[in-house]
Order: C-alpha cells, then structure tokens, then sequence
C-alpha cells in the first residue's frame, strides 16, 4: 500500500488568494494538490483549467498536483495539464470514447494516469486496463459540487479496488474523493484508501493546520 497521503481539493480555497491558499494548505502538512477541473457539461458547474494549473507552477508549487478532469470529452485537454505541469492526471471512463487511448495519452506526456468512478459506476473497465493506471479514484459524492456527504456505500467499493490493487501487485494509488472529513477518514482508511480528498473540511475551517494534523492522527489508529 502507498503512504497515505491528503490532498486538499482546492475547490473550496478562496479562488482570489489561490496561490496564497496552496502555499498555506502545504505548509499546513498537506501532500497533494487536488485540482478539480469542471466543464458545465459532464458536470453541472464550471471551474478552473490548465491556465490555473500553469499559474500555480509558476507561482512556484512544486508538491504534486492531481488534476482531476470532470471533462467531456476529455483527450483534447490532456496535453494541455501535461504542458501546465499537472503531476497525475484522472478522468471518468463516461467522458471518454477511448479510456485506454486516454490513458496512453496520459503516460505519454510523462505524468501519473487514473480513472475516476462515480459512486453508481462499477470497476469493471479497471479488469483491461490495470497495467496503465496509477491512480484510482472513487468518489464518494455525485461529481459536480464540494461540501457533499459522503456515501457509505463507498466503503465497499474501497474494498473491492484494494483488493483489485493488491492482485495486481502494481504501486497504485486509492484515492477517495467527496465528503470526507476527521470524522470519517479513519473508516476510509481501513477500507482500504490511501489517499484522501477534502476540500471543505479543510478550507471551510480557520486553521487548516489543525485538520490536518487531526486528520494524521485518526490515520495513525490504521497504520502508525
Ligand atoms: O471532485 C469533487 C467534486 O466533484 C471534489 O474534489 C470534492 O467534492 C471535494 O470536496 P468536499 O471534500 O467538500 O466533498
Ligand atoms: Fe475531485
């Protein structure tokens, strides 16, 4: 299993002091940058693109970012996040004619590649395309929209794609995605996730170093 690892989902940062916000997220002891790209299309709302994801770069972020694109249809933006210096780039099978070409895309361009899962979507693609992926991301809410709670359901899914990462013997990340906070994250993490997206329950509090840090101490109970 990888280390854990949380990743602020910058969708719920103040969008006018954004690279003020990744700096203060990261030196909270943040380990990655989630980055929630929106098209009003295959989602019902609109954020941000490689433009922001440059900018931060250059703004000088160096920790990883992972993009993740709620994008239809999706293989036209993936060498622009590769150019702005996305770290992983993950995206929805629904959003691609062609998940293995997304994802030989992907690679291609030198970063991490995922697929996202929405919560009534099942893993059944993961069977043909296990040895390209690097990251796998469940959601745990309907894309779209931070400050949503978590769906129990969830924690089954987690089970069957640790299972599905373990018999791969491949380093893969599991990544959960959606309503998750100090008080779920310990359940999350015995169902097997290694890697833990909260957005509003960092951002939406005044000291993002205390969440944090509450966060690590309920993953400890998992894995010290
Ligand atoms: O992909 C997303 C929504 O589509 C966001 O990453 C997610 O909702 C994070 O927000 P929160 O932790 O507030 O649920
Ligand atoms: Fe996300």
């Amino acid at each position: 299993m990888q280390p854990f690892a949380i990743a602020p989902s910058i969708l719920s940062a103040d969008f006018a002091r954004l690279g003020e916000e990744v700096d203060n997220v990261l030196a909270a002891g943040a380990d990655i940058v989630h980055f929630d790209v929106m098209d009003n299309h295959y989602v019902p709302n609109l954020t941000i693109g490689p433009m922001v994801c440059s900018a931060l770069r250059k703004y000088g972020i160096t920790a990883p970012i992972d993009a993740h694109l709620m994008v239809k249809p999706v293989d036209r933006i993936i060498g622009d996040f590769i150019e702005a210096g996305a770290s992983y780039i993950t995206f929805h099978p629904e959003a691609s004619e062609h998940v293995d070409r997304s994802l030989q895309l992907i690679k291609a361009g030198g970063a991490k590649a995922g697929l996202v899962f929405n919560p009534a979507t099942p893993l059944d693609v993961l069977k043909y395309v296990m040895d390209k992926v690097d990251m796998i991301l469940l959601m745990s809410v309907n894309p779209g929209f931070g400050g949503q709670k978590f769906i129990p359901g969830t924690l089954d899914k987690l089970r069957e794609a640790r299972a599905l990462i373990d018999a791969s013997g491949r380093e893969i990340r599991l990544e959960i995605d959606g309503g998750v906070n100090v008080q779920n994250i310990r359940e999350i993490a015995a169902a097997g996730a290694d890697t833990f997206v909260a957005g509003s329950a960092i951002f939406n509090q005044p000291d993002y170093k205390a969440v944090i840090d509450a966060m690590r101490a309920e993953l400890a109970g998992v894995r010290g």
